[in-house]
């Protein structure tokens, strides 16, 4: 059984009026013990937002939650609190620094973490260590913490209720590059200690190259294409993942995307979500929205092309019929 499974999950946020935005629509994955997912897309993909569903910050409209068997869906955001299973979802976020309370030394920030009035001390600064966050700095507040300490704290906080599962909302997007080497290279090391499973949150394909074994690729609120990760961006079988990786850091510039996103307020109900930028968009595109389909290792991939994105080498240049 695995460790969480999310089936067809769905949010859509009012906009005004009666419109809706389509945050996230129709995602499912598993995460088993000890492995690491990594959700990756363009700002406005539904990343966050399944992030904030699976950890019950927000409400879905529809769709199971499955942890640890137990479907956790039904369970009001604001009964979560008290539920076991939120003692073993960890949360980490961006910007750890606003994610703690600025009136509190990093002490009292972690302790937050068990859930429950007194902590006993030495938990707390057993937890600090295990962050790798040095016993001195825990009488520090957070403006007085470097960016890097404050992710620490972050952590820290997380772990203290031994969490199986910790959701990782772009935990190192604010730091500089070394330091998010070492906080990146901590939350490795917690995952094998522990086996801890991950839902790591990124816009950096590289990043989640490092840290994930599995990665879903989102477009506007939907899964493109979710696989293994090595094999995925070796070979990605969907053009939105083609892009990504073309427009990532070290790749030749040019092979940015074309035309306008479609907008998440009240999308096409029949077409392709990604058509209007795709270099291979064809009429049965406009007609039919793909369904995520399985491909060969461990594949899934929304796209009716996917055959010939696959088969063409990763550098030759794709066209439209
Ligand atoms: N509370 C809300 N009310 C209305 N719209 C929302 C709300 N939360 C998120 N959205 C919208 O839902 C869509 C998905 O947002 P989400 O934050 O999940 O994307 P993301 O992929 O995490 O983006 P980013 O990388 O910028 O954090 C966006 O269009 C966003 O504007």
């Amino acid at each position: 059984m695995p460790l969480l499974e999310v089936e067809q999950l769905s949010k859509k946020f009012p906009v005004g009026g009666r419109r809706m935005l389509h945050a996230v629509d129709d995602v499912s994955f598993e995460v088993d013990a000890g492995e690491s997912l990594g959700l990756v897309g363009e700002s406005g993909s539904g990343k966050s937002t399944i992030a904030r569903l699976v950890s019950k910050l927000v409400d879905a409209d529809s769709g199971a939650i499955r942890f640890e068997g137990r479907d956790i869906g039904p369970i009001p955001p604001r009964r979560f609190a008290g539920d076991p299973a939120r003692r073993k979802i960890g949360l980490v976020f961006q910007n750890a620094g606003d994610a703690l309370n600025p009136a509190f030394n990093a002490a009292r920030n972690i302790a937050i973490g068990a859930g429950t009035g007194n902590v006993d001390a030495a938990r707390i600064a057993a937890k600090a260590a295990e962050a790798g966050l040095a016993r001195e700095l825990l009488d520090r507040r957070p403006h007085q913490l470097s960016g890097g300490q404050q992710a620490r704290v972050g952590i820290a906080r997380a772990l203290m209720s031994e969490p199986s599962l910790l959701i990782l909302d772009e935990p190192t997007a604010a730091l500089d590059v070394s330091v998010q080497a070492a906080v990146l290279k901590l939350i490795d090391a917690l995952r094998r200690e522990k086996d801890l499973a991950l839902i790591f949150v990124s816009h950096d394909l590289e990043v989640i190259r490092l840290m994930c074994n599995r990665v879903m690729v989102l477009y506007l609120g939907r899964v493109a294409e979710y696989g293994p990760v090595a094999d995925l961006l070796e070979r990605p079988a969907h053009p939105y993942t083609r892009a990504l990786i073309a427009a990532s850091p070290g790749k030749p510039a040019g092979a940015a995307l074309q035309g306008e996103p479609l907008s998440p307020i009240s999308p096409p109900g029949n077409a392709c979500l990604f058509h209007s930028r795709c270099p291979l968009a064809i009429e049965r595109c406009l007609a039919e929205r793909p369904a995520l389909r399985d491909m060969p290792s461990g594949r899934r991939v929304a796209c009716h092309r996917a055959e010939e994105t696959t088969a063409a080498a990763p550098s030759s240049g794709l066209r439209a019929d």
